[in-house]
């Protein structure tokens, strides 16, 4: 760095340095996206850390979705409040081998909207890269906002070697996003891990035939025609609601879904080990 170096370029570049020796302590960087909103991204990047965790993995679950953040909650883990110790930011340890870490959780009132322009969004997801005390890891799993604005971008260019997992709905106004968002990797060279069909039929609890409210198969197809690896589906479960609502995950079900969960899981793995 020059000696005209502004005290802000100084603390950029030292910020930059800290972010890239984490990212070398960490094995695989993936970013939960979507097309579209309400698709259930948050509740698919929850339960791929808890079931990362669960097989012993050391998992870190970073929330950048700073205006609509769902991790905490879906964890039950809102008004924790910062805690800071020797200047590095401490992630909650939610079970032995899953750090987390989300500004409304952690630093926001519970139902308080942060009213944030881009740069502050960028500055706040370098700060929980390059603060926050996450030690080394197996996964960095990142849930960002739905569409391709800021947040994935900031993550697409502040992390090298990060992959897509797009999740998506079966019904085709979900579709034409998510094929924005594949659109949007190949653009920032993010390469997609693979892609998960959500809310795929619905299991009727009472009789056990299946209804595709939002159709079915459609997120399989688009993978197929992307030449994108598919990673699974899961079913409209009303215990996946009630589940996020009571801040508990999916390995808390009894249902067939914790399964299909499992799968996921396990294809995503071997993915990675291609
Ligand atoms: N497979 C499922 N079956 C039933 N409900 C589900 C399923 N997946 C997610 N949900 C529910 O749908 C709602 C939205 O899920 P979630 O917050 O994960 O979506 P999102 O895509 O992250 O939303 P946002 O666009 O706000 O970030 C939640 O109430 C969640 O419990």
């Amino acid at each position: 760095m020059s000696c005209n170096a502004t005290a802000k370029d100084r603390d950029f570049e030292a910020q930059r340095q800290k972010i890239e020796q984490f990212l070398q302590t960490v094995d695989h960087k993936l970013l939960v996206m979507s097309g579209k909103g309400g698709v259930g991204k948050s509740t698919v990047a929850t339960n791929l850390a808890v079931f990362l965790s669960n097989q012993g993995y050391c998992v870190g679950l970073l929330d950048v979705d700073v205006h609509g953040p769902s991790i905490a909650g879906l964890l039950g883990l809102t008004g924790l409040g910062l805690n800071v110790i020797e200047n590095r930011i401490q992630p909650y340890q939610y079970a032995e081998n899953l750090k987390v870490m989300s500004i409304q959780g952690f630093l926001g009132q519970p139902d308080a909207p942060l009213i944030w322009r881009g740069p502050m969004k960028i500055g706040i997801i370098r700060q929980f890269l390059g603060d926050v005390d996450w030690g080394p890891l197996d996964f960095l799993i990142i849930d960002s906002p739905p569409g391709t604005g800021d947040e994935p971008l900031t993550v697409a260019q502040t992390i090298p070697g990060c992959q897509a997992v797009i999740v998506t709905t079966p019904q085709e106004i979900a579709l034409a996003d998510v094929r924005k968002s594949i659109q949007f990797c190949r653009q920032v060279k993010m390469p997609v891990l693979g892609l998960i069909e959500n809310m795929s039929g619905f299991i009727c609890p009472d009789c056990g035939s299946t209804h595709a409210i939002f159709k079915s198969g459609g997120g399989e197809k688009t993978a197929a025609d992307w030449n994108i690896p598919f990673l699974g589906k899961l079913p409209i479960d009303p215990g996946v609601v009630t589940a996020g609502d009571a801040g508990r995950a999916i390995d808390s079900l009894t249902s067939h879904t914790k399964e299909e969960m499992q799968q996921i899981v396990e294809r995503m793995i071997r993915q990675l080990q291609n």
